[in-house]
């Protein structure tokens, strides 16, 4: 955390301040950021849920050899992000060597103070970073690059239109929202809490929330909303995918667990993540992306609850549960 006293406000309440660079690409040759094969890059640490979202939605579309991906070490150090070479990082940034992803942000503004988050979508060909909002950056993925795609994973051509259908959108916006603020974001409102206040405040939210999903889910389909997925369902994934083994532990998230309490959400998030076909309408993207990571998860929560609400002070103990990182379907 590049400052702790930076995401915090009154009696010990964690604010998530807004990214800052918001630039988008475009389908449009003629635009700023015109989409165009290997032209762009994604840094991101796959244990951040922001960044997962990102993960996913590239592999989901099929754009592996059209976005590259640089990956940071798992968690943070000192000094935020940076590359270690250990675990699936690189050893440095490939396009300008740096070590640490404030030096990147630097790059894209030496007047930046905000906080030096992944995941960042930077355009290898301007040598800028264009967004560094995970929200923004899925919706570019999957709605501006369909030209470079074979017809199957277009969006106008996948079932249900895709994953922001028009006729949904009031609805999963809607459903985002409250999403965001009590689930996704939710879980770190009640982990980073700095008083019993603030914990207390907003805990209970988190699940209301979480009951509020179960309940929606009682239509009986495979998705959240009806038989296709659509992004509302991979926004609240990699939060769901962190919850049994990393937000009810570290976090203390603990009125209820998901494999236990959640019975609808459990076979959803299982159903999600236990697709291993690659050639499925899923393609695997959230086996792929969560798999080789969840094992990882709780550490990388208990490392950078140490630094933020700890600040660096006293041991830094992971815990071991559960056995089951993700149960079978
Ligand atoms: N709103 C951003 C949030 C991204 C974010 O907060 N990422 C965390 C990791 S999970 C981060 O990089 N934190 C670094 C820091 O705060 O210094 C998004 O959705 O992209």
């Amino acid at each position: 955390m590049s400052s702790a006293q930076q995401v915090y406000h009154d009696k010990g309440r964690f604010t998530r301040p807004d990214s800052i660079f918001r630039n988008f690409i475009s389908k449009d040759p003629n635009s700023q950021f015109p989409a165009e094969k290997g032209r762009y890059a994604l840094y991101l640490s796959p244990g951040c849920p922001w960044a997962h979202r990102t993960m996913i939605v590239r592999l989901l579309k099929g754009l592996d050899s059209i976005i590259d991906v640089y990956q940071v070490h798992f968690h943070m150090g000192p000094e935020g992000w940076y590359f270690s070479g250990e675990g699936g990082s690189l050893t440095e940034d490939p396009l300008h060597g740096f070590k640490k992803l404030k030096e990147l942000y630097l790059k894209a503004d030496p007047n930046y103070t905000g906080r030096y988050t992944v995941p960042v979508l930077w355009d290898k060909k301007a040598d800028v970073l264009v967004n560094n909002e995970s929200s923004e950056i899925i919706r570019m993925l999957y709605s501006e690059f369909d030209e470079f795609l074979p017809e199957h994973l277009r969006e106008e051509n996948r079932p249900g239109h895709g994953l922001y259908p028009p006729q949904l959108r009031a609805e999963i916006d809607e459903m985002n929202d409250w999403v965001y603020n009590t689930v996704n974001n939710g879980v770190y409102k009640v982990g980073f809490s700095r008083s019993q206040e603030s914990y207390d405040e907003n805990i209970r939210p988190l699940f209301a929330s979480l009951d509020r999903l179960e309940e929606h889910l009682g239509h009986g389909k495979p998705f959240l909303f009806g038989d296709f997925i659509t992004e509302a369902d991979i926004r609240l994934y990699t939060t769901l995918a962190r919850f049994d083994v990393a937000y009810h532990s570290v976090f203390q998230c603990n009125l209820k667990l998901i494999r236990h309490d959640y019975p609808r959400l459990h076979s959803w998030l299982r159903r999600l993540y236990w697709d291993q076909d690659e050639e499925g309408p899923l393609r695997a993207a959230f086996y792929r992306t969560t798999e080789p990571n969840i094992g990882r998860y709780a550490l990388g929560y208990a490392d950078s609850k140490w630094r933020i609400v700890q600040e660096s002070q006293g041991p830094l103990i992971v815990p071991a549960g559960p056995l089951v990182l993700m149960e079978p379907l």
